[in-house]
């Protein structure tokens, strides 16, 4: 066993608030993990932060016609508030717009520059000369080359992982303008990552327990084999490249933001008045460096990555890249984009932190995608939360203070069943840390329910409310076993439930800090009194799913109109032009279909003084029959024209909408009357 651990979770964009495939993707997992192994007592930190750099903090300062620290300034501040009121606790949250991360990623790529590792190379690039910029990474969407996905970035396709350049998209079009790029030549520092594949095998071939969907995708990236990466990028915003030459570059998000990790720790290490810790954390052989992320950071953290910390040799690298699939919302893909997501600042106005802890640790996408909806957000927390953990802690409670004074009764000659539940709390316990150390936390969760699982059924079969009658001691004995399994659940559960497990154990009397090996045996005394407990889970009701359904479909739809395209406004007339225009109200009586002519109708119009004939292009959106007696408003003196082979006597006006389909101008004048 290693000395020490050091958790690093996937450093947000601050593009944006955190919502729940985030948190099922990196930080749920992440905290889990390192709140077991805090019980265990071994040596561990967990370091995250705000990615301040990138193209998509700098699309997303455009788009709201801000300064990009202006969103960085506001996301960071907000993430943090919300990882904290989730529970997440970080060792160290720090940011990639810091003094020690620019001056420690410049370093790193000194280094590597100075010994030469780089390539450097002039190529062409995608040009947008519209907006007057190269165009890296998100500027850039187009069809990924190999899957066909249509919304691949330039440097990343989020479907299938790859990572790309952006000359390798099919199609590709500017997320500036639109507009097809055009190519330019410009300079570039490139970290040759086929120099590293032998070195990379051998150290994935010292790995044990990885999961299968990290270790097979790392497999078939390094079958391909590996290209040269660009590390540097023609941007304003992000850290500059340290050389004189590389005037207007910085370096590339991805190669900055994992160093972040190291700059996160030196800060920790600062704070902690001992500026020379984090060397032990990252330069120690004996540190375990575990990263947990989502899928799409796969390729950064064991591929890219590693290389980086192979290149510069004084590093320890990852012993583990626990990465999970994607989370989806109610069956569709989490969009920030489209405000198709659950935003975690949200979810905390209307509930508990750790209901969402509960839930989503049992369907983190572990091995495959998985879904959140709310209906099961409800039935997970009222038929397990509330009625197996909940349930088993209160009915053991409120017993032992109804009849057996509060106190914790004694066990005195217990049967066979007594001992061997009691024995179960071992078993489950080694279940749990089993399934935590080979990160299956799905697995752990399922496994501490299992314990509350095993009380309730222990309960249900003793029948204290029968032997209370007759047998005080066999009720006290199974009240006893219960108070126990109460005790060992306000522990195991601590790393999923941290709030409502604290309100336990301080109604059980445990002072001070928890500790794993505790766990089991004798955790309560005889005679010891505990406090009456509340109910921990309160059920959801319908109602409140419904809502949350509402909120989804109403930001969705408020978004969809803030992405509306209105038609450019036309250049303005005067008013005498305008008025040249003759419109009057009309009425259909007559609508037939024309040969050969798919789109258009013959209309006859009864336009008061006296009835024409209008050829129009409506027959994709009416049937002739639904026209007769439709009002309209009519063009009379427009120029006649005849249109496949019939005369068309003045325009009927129709409004057009987003998708295309047609509505007429309506008008309850009489026919004859002017429109102006
Ligand atoms: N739906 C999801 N399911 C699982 N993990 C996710 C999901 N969305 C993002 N992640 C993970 O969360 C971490 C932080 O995400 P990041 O800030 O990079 O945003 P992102 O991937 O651009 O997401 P979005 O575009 O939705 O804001 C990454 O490790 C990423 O893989
Ligand atoms: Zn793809």
């Amino acid at each position: 066993m290693s000395k020490r651990t050091l958790v690093t979770s996937a450093l947000p964009y601050a593009n944006g608030p955190i919502h729940l495939g985030h948190l099922a993707g990196a930080y749920l997992p992440s905290d889990l993990y390192v709140r077991y192994k805090r019980m265990t007592e071994e040596d561990i930190i967990h370091i995250c932060g705000s990615d301040e750099h990138g193209v998509p903090i700098t699309i997303a300062a455009e788009k709201e016609g801000v300064d990009p620290q202006d969103i960085v300034d506001r996301f960071h501040t907000r993430n943090k508030q919300a990882f904290k009121d989730f529970g997440i606790n970080f060792d160290y949250y720090g940011r990639t717009s810091s003094t020690v991360h620019h001056q420690t990623s410049q370093e790193f790529f000194t280094k590597l520059y100075e010994d030469g590792v780089f390539v450097q190379k002039t190529e062409e690039q995608l040009y947008d000369p519209k907006a007057e910029m190269f165009l890296p990474d998100r500027y850039v969407k187009g069809t990924c080359p190999n899957c066909g996905y249509e919304e691949a970035y330039g440097d990343q396709c989020e479907n299938c992982g790859t990572s790309l350049s952006p000359t390798e998209l099919i199609d590709p079009k500017s997320a500036i303008t639109g507009d097809t790029p055009e190519t330019r030549k410009t300079k570039h520092w490139y970290l040759p990552l086929g120099d590293f594949q032998q070195k990379l095998e051998d150290w994935l071939d010292t790995r044990e327990n990885w999961k299968p969907n990290v270790a097979g995708q790392v497999k078939s990236w390094l079958n391909d084999g590996l290209a040269d990466r660009a590390v540097t990028r023609d941007l304003t915003w992000g850290v500059p490249v340290p050389l004189e030459e590389a005037d207007g570059k910085v370096l590339y998000v991805w190669f900055d933001a994992p160093i972040g990790y190291i700059s996160a720790t030196k800060e920790w290490a600062q704070q902690e008045g001992d500026p020379d810790l984090w060397k032990t954390y990252w330069q120690d052989e004996e540190t375990d460096l575990i990263h947990f992320i989502g899928k799409d950071n796969i390729v950064f953290h064991c591929i890219m990555f590693p290389a980086t910390l192979m290149a510069h040799g004084d590093y320890v690298l990852p012993k583990n890249v626990p990465a999970n699939e994607f989370l989806n919302l109610e069956s569709k893909k989490l969009s920030t984009s489209r405000g198709w997501a659950v935003w975690l600042e949200d979810y905390l106005e209307d509930f508990e932190p750790d209901l969402l802890r509960y839930v989503l640790g049992t369907i983190l996408p572990e091995t495959k995608d998985s879904d959140f909806s709310w209906e099961n957000f409800q039935n997970k927390v009222n038929s397990e939360l509330a009625d197996i953990l909940g349930n088993f802690v209160f009915r053991t409670t409120s017993f032992t203070h109804k009849y057996f004074d509060g106190k914790v009764p004694s066990l005195t000659n217990p049967t066979e069943k007594d001992q061997q539940t009691l024995a179960q709390i071992e078993q489950q316990k080694e279940k749990v840390a089993e399934a935590y150390e080979h990160f299956k936390l799905r697995e752990a969760i399922t496994e501490t329910m299992n314990l509350a699982r095993i009380g309730n059924k222990y309960f249900t079969e003793m029948e204290p409310w029968q032997s209370r009658k007759n047998d005080m001691e066999t009720c006290g004995n199974t009240l006893h076993v219960c108070l126990q399994i109460t005790a060992a659940l306000s522990h195991l559960f601590d790393p999923i439930l941290p709030e409502n497990m604290a309100q336990l154990r301080k109604e059980l009397s445990f002072t001070g800090s928890i500790r794993w090996k505790d766990i089991g045996g004798s955790m309560l005394d005889s005679g010891q009194p505990i406090q009456k407990g509340e109910i921990l889970f309160t059920k959801i009701e319908d109602e409140q799913v419904e809502e949350q359904l509402e909120k989804l479909k109403e930001r969705t739809q408020q978004q969809e109109e803030m992405d509306k395209q209105y038609e450019p406004i036309k250049d303005n007339i005067e008013f005498g032009d305008f008025m040249k225009i003759d419109i009057r109200a009309g009425k259909i009586t007559e609508a037939s279909a024309i040969e050969k002519a798919d789109k258009l109708l013959k209309l006859t119009v009864d336009v008061g003084f006296e009835k024409r004939t209008i050829v129009s292009g409506i027959a994709n959106d009416f049937s002739p029959d639904e026209l007769i007696d439709q009002s309209v408003c009519v063009v009379v003196n427009l120029a006649p024209k005849a249109l496949m082979g019939v005369e068309s006597n003045g325009m009927i006006l129709m409004s057009e909408e987003d998708d295309g389909s047609l509505k007429f101008v309506e008008t309850d004048a009489e026919p004859g009357s002017m429109v102006s």
